[in-house]
């Protein structure tokens, strides 16, 4: 028989992507080191194909289907994918808390993330309490707050945009694509608005961002909603040190051979090599793989560059050889951990949220080519607000140029503009782990969630 858990047990139920799972992963651990009983959900084709068991570390792990067991590919496109997940997702992980309610481990509370607003709907059912967790930068979430109130209305035409609490005026360019195209983006506009359509039935609002990093957006959007900062969510070993055996970043959606990258790092000189990666979801033009093969040769730096199997084909032919001994080419990195080398001089990135705040408390300054989403508005902040980057910018067919890659990674890696970034990037670390540490902002607040999920028992 199952022992009796005398522990309140939370369930946290990310999208399955890898910009998704890895800070709500991260965050549980934080949660299960203060105590609490953490039940990760995964889908079925993840826990499928990366043979994952009935547990990660500490965390245990559970599974929902999103209509797709064999394989998202199968959806063909975003769109039928996550409209299944919207029809499917729902009945399994009422099915999944219904099970653990006749268990001796019933769930006391779930953390969703908004953009699954139905897991919202279906703890509200079981009469639990919810906690949605932004994986966006919280200027972001609050700019489309503004949207769904209709306070900002889209398509924007006229800028530029001013935005309480936000530190900038925002231009087109440094606007969420889809705030400027919502046209050309359906399903996630609809998917993004829906994060607020029930928000108010939320219990409380968590952000992975850190107070002084975006404190003035913060207070501003904390009028409206119950919000607490808790971010960074990157390995404690990486800010304050508070949990033991957590060398790895999670759950891997790829075969990868992490050891690939820290060794060929470990053979380079400090601060000497330009780190490339655009995320888990980018798909870049031939032409722009080209430009950035090329530009990343002409920059003279070496490089590590994370090319997915997907757009492997993309890179130009014989350009792998030509470099060899400047650069290798990986389909997937262990990134916080390359991130954290002393090799690593610059991050040249498409500005997701993960890889931006990873960045960000690692200490590493950015060259950054926004891609879509909340990108253009997270490197506008990395550049003009945090001062810890400097954007590739476009040319008039919306291709970033090898001469451009090549210039920018100079001006990062190199000279008077390149050495203020790097005491910038080393006030926001330091910043960072004040956050997480004892008595910092993000550790008090989710002491305070903890202790109300301890009384949810
Ligand atoms: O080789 C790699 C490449 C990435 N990562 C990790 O994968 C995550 C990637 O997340 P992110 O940088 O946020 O990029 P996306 O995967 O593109 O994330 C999606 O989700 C984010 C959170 O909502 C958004 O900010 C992005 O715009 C959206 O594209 C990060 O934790 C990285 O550390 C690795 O571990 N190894």
């Amino acid at each position: 028989m199952e022992k009796m858990v005398n522990r309140s047990h939370v369930l946290v139920v990310p999208l399955p992507g890898a910009g998704h799972i890895n800070p709500m992963l991260q965050f549980s651990r934080r949660l299960v080191s203060k105590g609490l009983k953490v039940t990760f959900v995964i889908t079925e084709f993840i826990s499928k194909s990366r043979q994952l068991g009935s547990s990660i570390g500490s965390i245990q792990l559970d599974t929902i289907s999103d209509g797709y067991d064999d394989g998202f590919n199968q959806a063909g496109s975003r769109e039928p994918y996550l409209s299944s997940l919207h029809d499917v997702g729902p009945k399994t992980l009422s099915d999944l808390i219904k099970r653990y309610q006749t268990s001796s481990i019933p769930i006391h509370a779930v953390i969703y993330e908004p953009f699954l607003a139905w897991a919202l709907d279906v703890a509200k059912d079981f009469g639990l309490f919810a906690a949605a967790f932004f994986t966006h930068a919280c200027a972001v979430d609050y700019i489309f707050y503004n949207v769904y109130h209709e306070v900002l209305r889209v398509p924007v035409s006229s800028t530029p945009v001013l935005i309480e609490g936000l530190p900038l005026l925002l231009e087109l360019q440094d606007l969420p694509t889809f705030v400027v195209l919502p046209d050309s983006y359906p399903a996630n506009v609809k998917m993004t608005m829906s994060q607020f359509a029930n928000l108010d039935k939320a219990d409380w609002i968590l952000i992975n961002t850190f107070y002084k990093l975006e404190c003035e957006v913060v207070d501003t959007m904390s009028k409206v909603c119950p919000l607490l900062t808790i971010g960074p969510t990157i390995p404690s070993i990486y800010l304050d040190k508070s949990i033991e055996d957590e060398d790895d970043y999670g759950i891997s959606l790829c075969e990868i051979d992490a050891s690939l990258s820290i060794n060929w790092l470990s053979s380079k000189p400090t601060a000497s090599v330009v780190y490339v990666s655009f995320g888990s979801c980018a798909t870049l033009s031939s032409k722009q793989m080209e430009e950035i093969a090329w530009g990343l040769k002409r920059s003279n730096f070496h490089f590590l560059w994370v090319v997915m199997d997907s757009e492997k084909e993309k890179i130009p032919e014989g350009f792998v050889e030509e470099v060899e001994n400047k650069g290798l080419v990986v389909n997937w990195s262990p990134q916080v951990k390359v991130l954290a080398n002393e090799a690593v001089g610059c991050f040249f990135t498409h500005c997701g949220w993960n890889s931006t705040i990873e960045a960000l408390s690692l200490g590493v300054p950015m060259v950054t080519m926004p891609g879509w989403s909340d990108q253009q508005t997270n490197s506008k902040l990395v550049e003009d607000a945090w001062k810890v980057g400097v954007r590739a910018k476009v040319d008039e067919h919306g291709i970033v140029r090898r001469e451009e890659i090549a210039l920018c990674i100079k001006e990062v890696m190199e000279g008077d503009t390149g050495r203020e970034m790097k005491m910038n990037s080393k006030k926001w670390k330091e910043l960072a782990i004040e956050a997480a540490s004892e008595g910092g902002t993000s550790d008090t607040n989710i002491n305070e969630l903890v202790a109300m999920l301890r009384s949810t028992k």
